[in-house]
């Protein structure tokens, strides 16, 4: 049934890792193990493309995490998900160049990066693409990467919120202060840029202090677009002001349920039409010919998941040293300073199933977010039934191996979407916010945006 907040077909991304991906997935003989060259991530962006994914997303992180045990060791040696992550941004200016209409993201940190910075990276993508990029905002949540920037501990969550306000609304600014037609390019009078036409930021705030103007015109789209993955009250109020996309990531459809209305319903009370926030959590589909070979291949991943590989990954997730806690009981409840969703999906997991500490590893080490796992059709009957039941907008899909999970999806489920009239069989425009069906931001749009009482 249509529903007034949300499209009539659904939205894909896929979140690619820079590096061996998940903790069992790099050991399965149908990995690939060339993450650090250009061809890898080529071969990748062709392959989505052709699947006609909105976009690509590189998570990222700024240390090798050591939460458990005090120690990198075991993300190091189970070549888990903060084992090794090459710098996302330049590797999309090779996929850049190697597609023509997928969506580009990458993710940046506020509380490590400078706002002037990131408004040229992104808008230098943007214009290279021909308005594909895309910015994940990130606030970090690690003590390991506070200690690679001169800070002993990460800054607490409502701090590093206010300074993520106040840092895309500057970045936001640095796009504009360059009127869309600037960039005269007038050879006889000559006029290559109106003066009259590049404004002076002059931003003085608790953080930042920017003169500008930007030393690049304005992005195609604006704008590059916004994505946010926040799971606090905090989180989720900054995502629901600035975010175009959310990520998130929940263990059964009520709880997708639950946070998809709680954030449309907050951008409503933000001024925003619901719409224009497209939630996609994060699934792990495992697809196969037959059930039967599905489910095999679902138990053969988890067994190449060593439990303190995926031990190790939930304990810089959720900021807590699992260590010392006793592997054959359950995870008892704790306060959780890291990342509140990825700790109810682990309670909801915990309480489901009974696993205990090590059978939790395992499972996170091997995440199957959903339980998307079957053939083509039983993979889209789930997916289906999560969009027309009000959990999403659309999907970002994890692969459970690189890169080979991302072909069987796009030559097995996208049909299978596709034939149900769910799924684009083409793209209808050229950039990412085309892709989204959302409107380019006019120039001034983050006043809109921001926190009402940081608005001057
Ligand atoms: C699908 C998904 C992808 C994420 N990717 C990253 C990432 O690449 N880097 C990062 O530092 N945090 C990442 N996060 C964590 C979020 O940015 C955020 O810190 C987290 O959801 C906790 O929200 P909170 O800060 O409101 O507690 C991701 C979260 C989800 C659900």
């Amino acid at each position: 049934m249509p529903s007034p907040d949300r499209d009539d077909q659904l939205h894909l991304a896929a979140f690619v890792t820079a590096g061996p991906g998940r903790p069992g997935g790099w050991r399965h003989p149908a990995s690939v193990s060339d993450w650090r060259s250009a061809a890898y991530y080529r071969r990748i962006g062709r392959t989505l493309e052709r699947a006609r994914f909105d976009l690509v997303f590189f998570a990222d992180i700024l240390a090798v995490p050591d939460r458990y045990g005090g120690s990198p060791d075991p993300q190091l040696r189970h070549g888990a998900l903060g084992s090794m992550r090459l710098d996302p941004t330049p590797v999309l200016g090779v996929l850049a160049g190697a597609t023509e209409h997928l969506g580009l993201a990458a993710t940046v940190s506020t509380t490590y990066a400078e706002p002037y910075s990131v408004a040229r990276s992104f808008a230098t993508l943007d214009h290279l693409s021909g308005g594909r990029a895309a910015w994940n905002v990130v606030t970090s949540f690690q003590d390991a990467e506070a200690r690679n920037f001169g800070r002993e501990t990460h800054i607490d969550r409502a701090s590093r919120y206010l300074r993520a306000e106040e840092f895309v609304r500057v970045t936001a600014e640095l796009w504009d202060s360059w009127d869309d037609d600037a960039l005269v390019l007038d050879r006889d009078a000559p006029l290559f840029a109106d003066p009259a036409r590049v404004h002076r930021v002059d931003h003085h705030g608790a953080w930042f202090d920017v003169q500008g103007p930007l030393n690049v015109a304005r992005p195609p789209q604006g704008y590059p677009v916004l994505i946010q993955a926040g799971a606090s009250p905090a989180g989720r109020d900054f995502a629901s002001r600035w975010a175009d996309v959310i990520f998130c990531s929940h263990a059964s459809l009520e709880s997708a349920r639950d946070f998809y209305a709680d954030i449309k319903g907050r951008a409503a009370a933000h001024g925003r039409d619901p719409r224009e926030i497209k939630i996609l959590p994060a699934i792990t589909p495992i697809v196969a010919d037959t059930t039967e070979a599905a489910r095999a291949k679902s138990a053969e991943l988890a067994d190449l998941v060593v439990p303190e590989a995926g031990l190790s990954t939930l304990s810089y997730h959720l900021d807590i040293d699992l260590a010392p806690f006793p592997h054959d009981e359950r995870l008892p409840d704790v306060d959780v300073p890291g990342v509140q969703g990825h700790y109810q999906e682990v309670r909801e997991l915990t309480e489901k199933h009974g696993m205990t500490l090590r059978q939790l590893g395992r499972r996170y080490g091997g995440t199957h977010e959903g339980d998307f796992v079957g053939t083509p059709r039983e993979v889209a009957d789930g997916l289906e039934e999560w969009f027309t039941g009000g959990a999403c907008d659309g999907f970002t899909v994890t692969a459970v191996y690189q890169p080979g999970a991302f072909d069987e999806f796009g030559e097995g489920v996208v049909p299978e979407l596709q034939r149900r009239g769910l799924f684009r069989t083409d793209y209808e425009g050229t950039t990412l916010r085309d892709h989204l069906g959302l409107a380019r931001p006019t120039a001034g749009e983050w006043r809109r945006r921001a926190a009402r009482e940081d608005t001057p």
